[in-house]
């Protein structure tokens, strides 16, 4: 296991009817900015829940943060800051509206020109607003983890401080029940592989680690399907265990001390930057592709995808080649049946489009992706190729 040093400071409260904490949490003299998106807090009780938690603080508010929130819809709170003296954010979704709001925490106390260059200058944070959330979508990890990732222009890009880890979060699994299906297959995925992009790399003896991770991803086998099943889909149980494992997925646990991955992630965003395809969408067609062209040599993912297969899928033929097989096909199949795609061809992507993504990859400085930075323009092509 490689050294490490962990501190999460967010407080989860999870469980029914927790939002009402957040009048504690708060700091009573605080100016709050209360931050959502388009709205579906309004029509599932959460806004008035938030609302009626915030009736002896001072507050503001702050919506139409987008899907994959962009730049300039975030760049416009500076205004309402100012304005206000806020000192307080409140972020209240899923993760875009997370992200969206540490990039607002962010750039509120950048002391250099254009915050955009947090992301493509990669200009350090030295300060930033507190913030709190309400999740109403299990998916990202973002309600206790220091991650953003934010659009401009069609580029999407990722940043990360451990200033903008939230204060607090509150997971109530209760406000998932107004989900679309398809919003909780993304979310589902989308947790499967964050876990995966921390655990299918190289054997670094970290059994704890890989014993959390495996404990996740099989929870979210079990339970993913349930909450897309009519019979199931509404049982509370059912919700909690998936958006604790999305948290847990992303919170920093699992990734201490071992190496990590994310190519996946660094090429999906590609895709959701040039085609608009959703997040979880553009990773499960990806991870196929990546686990079949880093598969066969030893000191690439040969190993942990054995473990992967054996602990995870319970296989147990002897010969490592047919478990890897079954595994990846396994993990496919699970995609379907959560409901997302798993080849380019199903998003109306054709070989035309490879270059494009990889041009796309070059100027993002993504030339070398994966846990040994080896995943180069050239090896991504043969990704993608796999993908169609
Ligand atoms: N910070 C991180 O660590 C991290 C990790 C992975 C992905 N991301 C980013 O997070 C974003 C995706 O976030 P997401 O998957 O949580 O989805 P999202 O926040 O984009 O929400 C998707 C849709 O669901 C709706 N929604 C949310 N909660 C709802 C509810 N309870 N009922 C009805 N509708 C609801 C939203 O209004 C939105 O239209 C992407 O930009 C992705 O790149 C961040």
């Amino acid at each position: 296991m490689l050294n490490f040093t962990f501190h999460s400071p967010t407080k989860i409260h999870f469980g029914e009817d927790q939002i009402r904490v957040i009048a504690d949490e708060i700091p009573a003299d605080a100016k709050v900015l209360l931050v959502y998106g388009g709205g579906s807090i309004k029509h599932n009780g959460v806004y008035e829940q938030v609302v009626g938690a915030l009736a002896d603080h001072t507050w503001f508010e702050f919506s139409g943060i987008e899907p994959n929130p962009t730049y300039d819809t975030l760049i416009k709170a500076q205004d309402i800051i100012k304005q206000h003296g806020i000192n307080y954010l409140l972020a209240v979704g899923g993760g875009s509206v997370v992200d969206g709001a540490k990039f607002i925490a962010a750039a509120a106390l950048f002391e250099g020109d254009d915050p955009w260059d947090i992301l493509i200058k990669r200009a350090p944070i030295k300060q930033a607003l507190p913030l709190g959330a309400v999740l109403t979508l299990p998916a990202t990890g973002s309600e206790s983890n220091g991650n953003s990732v934010v659009t401009r222009d069609g580029n999407k890009l990722p940043f990360a401080s451990t200033l903008l880890r939230p204060q607090f979060a509150v997971l109530d699994p209760k406000v998932t029940l107004s989900l679309s299906d398809r919003q909780i297959s993304n979310g589902v995925v989308d947790a499967f592989i964050h876990v995966i992009e921390q655990y299918l790399t190289y054997n670094v003896n970290g059994k704890v680690q890989d014993r959390f991770a495996e404990g996740l991803l099989q929870t979210l086998i079990e339970e993913g399907p349930k909450a897309l099943n009519a019979e199931t889909k509404n049982d509370l149980a059912i919700r909690g265990n998936i958006m604790w494992s999305a948290t847990m997925a992303l919170n920093g646990l699992i990734g201490l001390g071992v190496p990590q991955d994310w190519s996946t992630h660094m090429i999906g965003h590609e895709l959701t930057g040039a085609f608009g395809i959703d997040h979880a969408r553009t990773l499960s067609i990806i991870l196929p592709a990546v686990m079949k062209v880093k598969r066969a040599e030893k000191h690439e993912k040969h190993e942990k995808l054995v473990q992967f297969a054996e602990r995870v899928w319970h296989l147990t033929d002897s010969d490592e080649t047919i478990k890897i097989d079954k595994a990846i096909a396994l993990t496919e199949d699970f995609f379907k049946r959560m409901q997302v795609p798993t080849r380019l061809s199903e998003v109306e992507l054709t070989k035309d489009n490879i270059e494009g993504i990889l041009e796309r990859l070059q100027q993002h400085g993504m030339t070398a992706l994966g846990e040994h930075s080896n995943i180069t323009i050239d090896v991504s092509r043969k990704i993608l190729t796999l993908a169609l």
